[in-house]
């Protein structure tokens, strides 16, 4: 299992760049690649040249632009995909997801990201058919729908380890 950070967005409702916020005295990027750790990933990439990781190879494709990107750096493997905005991410959180390898894509109900996803010929299909697209089109979701996904329920599961900050007040109520 490789662990994918995605961290090349704008940031531009947070108004500064999320993958710097500190919390408990590490950064996101730095908390959030040390839980893919413990969740077992054998190493991570940062999918966004900002942060030292793989570039974009296409502008504005979002997050499906930056695993495209990512899939071509990579041999075919397990990805557990998360984005750098969950300051809750935790190994309970991301377990059941590696655990569950019936579909190509695996993720909570609801919730897009994280996902576990098969980088195999038929995920590189479908991602440099999707870079092609727009909007709704090419997104997480679109991906999951093409190849294939397993929709965990969030029964008993670890919720308060979804919140994702998006803006300052997504920010400071997470670490109220
Ligand atoms: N590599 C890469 N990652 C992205 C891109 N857009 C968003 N992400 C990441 O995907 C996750 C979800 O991003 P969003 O919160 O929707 O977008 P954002 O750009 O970070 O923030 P806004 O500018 O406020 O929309 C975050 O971890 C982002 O860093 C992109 O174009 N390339």
């Amino acid at each position: 299992m490789i662990g994918v950070i995605l961290a090349g967005g704008l940031s531009s409702r947070m108004g500064e760049d999320k993958a710097l916020l500190e919390i408990g005295g590490i950064t996101l990027l730095e908390r959030t690649r040390q839980v893919l750790l413990e969740a077992g990933a054998e190493r991570v990439v940062v999918s966004g040249a900002r942060h030292g990781g793989i570039a974009d190879r296409w502008t504005a494709k979002g997050p499906v632009g930056g695993i495209a990107s990512v899939a071509g750096e990579l041999d075919d493997s397990e990805l557990l995909v998360v984005p750098v905005d969950m300051p809750r991410l935790s190994v309970a959180l991301l377990a059941p997801l590696c655990d569950e390898r019936r579909m190509h894509a695996t993720r909570w109900a609801g919730h897009p990201l994280p996902m576990r996803l098969t980088l195999d010929a038929a995920t590189r299909a479908v991602l440099a058919d999707m870079v092609e697209l727009e909007g709704k089109a090419c997104s997480v979701s679109a991906l999951q729908g093409r190849v294939g996904v397993a929709t965990l329920s969030l029964d008993g599961a670890d919720t308060r380890a979804l919140v994702n900050c998006n803006t300052p007040d997504d920010w400071h109520e997470a670490n109220a």
